[in-house]
């Protein structure tokens, strides 16, 4: 009987399910949307019931679409949207509040006071991370604080926080597993990415209880046995990251210096540095890449909040596209902007910016603005944004990358990637599939339960799909970025009172 990885890829505004076969081939794929709640201004929520209801409904429908017996799967790999926080009652299973989501800018007021305080160096020290509303740890402490009763509630030990990885290996295990893997702790800002373990030092900065927290474990092992209720049988769970950290490993970056770009709801660009934690001098991140047999490999990591997401903002916000795809027939169908840029920094600005308070602007409107300048104008926006965490990376990492492998939803977009190539000088790889986040959780649950031999045998399946060349000429590019840095200025420190 054919054996089966079946990986379970949440991401930000999807769940999906991708089952692969031996030959990391995808034999089968279901993908549900779920709803953003936006209750204030920069506040972005999910309902935890509705992803784990969404997750558990794409993974049946896959099983069944194959018509394949439960002990065919031979393990589940989980991979996530990082820093989205939880916080669940252990007795009742139910969470005691929505799941802030890792672009919600709630608490940038507690990220001050931290800067002002000097703590944001001991934390960088510490986790690798820019202190920022991003991570889990300024989240986890608005709930404990503002939900009635749930200080008290996590001092008698009575709470549990999870990332999203956690929330579904608790769903899977009904309640018998609370853990998450290296990659995802070190997003909470409240893992020591060097000594690998929780940070007294932190939790007591954020008052947060250690009994909340899940076990940490490598992300290729087992981790727990899905339910034999949900599945049919006691299916292993054996691999989980974080989505960047999956992508990393599925588009093969084993080796130091390797990096990836994946452009979903944000983009992620990650360099493997291997066994050295690289501290950067250009407002990026360091991030455990992954441990696999108790060797620990680092990543530099530049994150930026909103890219795909522009594109659905045009879909349902504006109107003016019907489907995410139709943005590239829009754009090509004029020659250029005719001077518009847009600065999609509706949940502030990430990498290397870092600011809370930037907000999206559009920038060039004349009476001869049409809705294609400005739909090209959001989809160059994805590139500019590449192209500053790029440049920052290869100042950090002292290199200059002469492809940049890219993944994700938006990168099938041919539009967006060949400006990306003309902007950054660089050929640009794309590869067949583009689902690099599941795949690469697939590779790390089958190295696990021996259906990969090693790394080598896994990079023989990696394959390019399309190289798209730099044909921009200098002057040009050195004009339009010039434009773009004018254009992200003016968009800082808006929101700030
Ligand atoms: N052809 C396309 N052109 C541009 N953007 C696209 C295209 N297809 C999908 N997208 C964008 O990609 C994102 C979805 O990518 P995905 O990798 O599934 O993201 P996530 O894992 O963050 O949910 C959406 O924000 C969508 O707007
Ligand atoms: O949902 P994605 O794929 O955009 O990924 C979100 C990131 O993990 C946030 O850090």
């Amino acid at each position: 009987m054919e054996q089966y990885i079946m990986a379970l890829d949440q991401g930000t505004t999807s769940s999906r399910c991708i089952i692969f076969n031996r030959k990391g081939e995808i034999v089968s794929s279901v993908q549900r949307e779920f709803k953003q709640i936006f209750k204030n201004n920069g506040w972005v929520e999910h309902d935890p019931n509705e992803i784990w209801a969404t997750q558990y409904g794409v993974l049946s429908e896959a099983k069944a679409s194959l018509s394949i017996a439960a002990e065919q799967i031979a393990g589940i790999g989980i991979t996530n949207q990082r820093e989205t926080t939880i916080v669940w009652n252990k007795m009742t299973g139910e969470p005691i509040y929505n799941a802030i989501v890792w672009q919600c800018r709630r608490t940038a007021n507690m990220v001050e006071e931290l800067k002002e305080r000097g703590f944001d160096k001991i934390i960088k020290k510490k986790t690798g991370l820019i202190v920022d509303a991003y991570f889990s740890a300024t989240k986890v402490k608005w709930i404990l604080d503002h939900v009635p009763g749930a200080r008290k509630e996590a001092e008698k030990g009575n709470l549990l926080f999870g990332t999203v990885d956690t929330w579904l290996i608790y769903k899977l295990t009904k309640g018998r597993v609370h853990a998450t893997d290296y990659t995802n702790a070190s997003r909470t800002m409240l893992f020591n990415i060097h000594d690998l373990e929780w940070d007294e030092e932190l939790l007591k900065e954020f008052g947060i209880p250690k009994s909340m927290l899940p076990k940490v474990y490598p992300s290729s092992g087992i981790f727990g046995y899905a339910d034999a209720t949900l599945l049919g049988a006691n299916i292993p769970i054996a691999g989980v990251a974080g989505d960047q950290q999956a992508a990393l490993f599925g588009q093969c970056c084993f080796k130091c210096g390797e990096a990836k770009n994946t452009y979903g709801t944000g983009c992620f660009l990650l360099m493997n540095t291997g066994e050295k934690a690289v501290e950067s001098e250009h407002g990026l991140i360091t991030t455990i890449a992954s441990v696999i047999d108790g060797k620990v490999e680092y990543a530099l990591e530049g994150s930026v909040f909103v890219a795909g997401a522009a594109i659905q903002w045009l879909r349902d916000e504006m109107g003016f596209v019907k489907k995410a795809s139709d943005s590239e027939r829009m754009a090509n169908s004029v020659r250029d902007t005719n001077g518009v840029y847009v600065v999609p920094a509706f949940t502030g600005l990430g990498a290397p910016y870092w600011d809370s308070y930037a907000r999206g602007a559009i920038f060039g409107l004349t009476r001869g603005t049409k809705r294609e300048h400005i739909v090209r104008a959001t989809l160059e926006s994805l590139a500019y944004q590449t192209y500053d965490v790029l440049k920052a990376m290869e100042e950090d990492a002292n290199i200059t990358l002469e492809a940049l492998r890219v993944d994700g939803g938006a990168s099938a977009n041919d539009f967006i990637l060949q400006f990306q190539s003309d902007l950054l000088g660089t050929w640009v790889d794309r590869p067949f599939i583009i689902e690099t986040t599941a795949l690469g959780v697939s590779y790390l649950a089958g190295l696990a339960v021996g259906f990969y031999k090693d790394k080598e045998e896994i990079v023989s399946h990696l394959k390019v799909q399309k190289t798209f060349e730099p044909m921009m000429n200098g002057e040009v590019r050195k004009s339009l970025l010039k434009g773009w840095e004018e254009a992200v200025s003016r968009t800082r420190g808006w929101a700030k009172e």
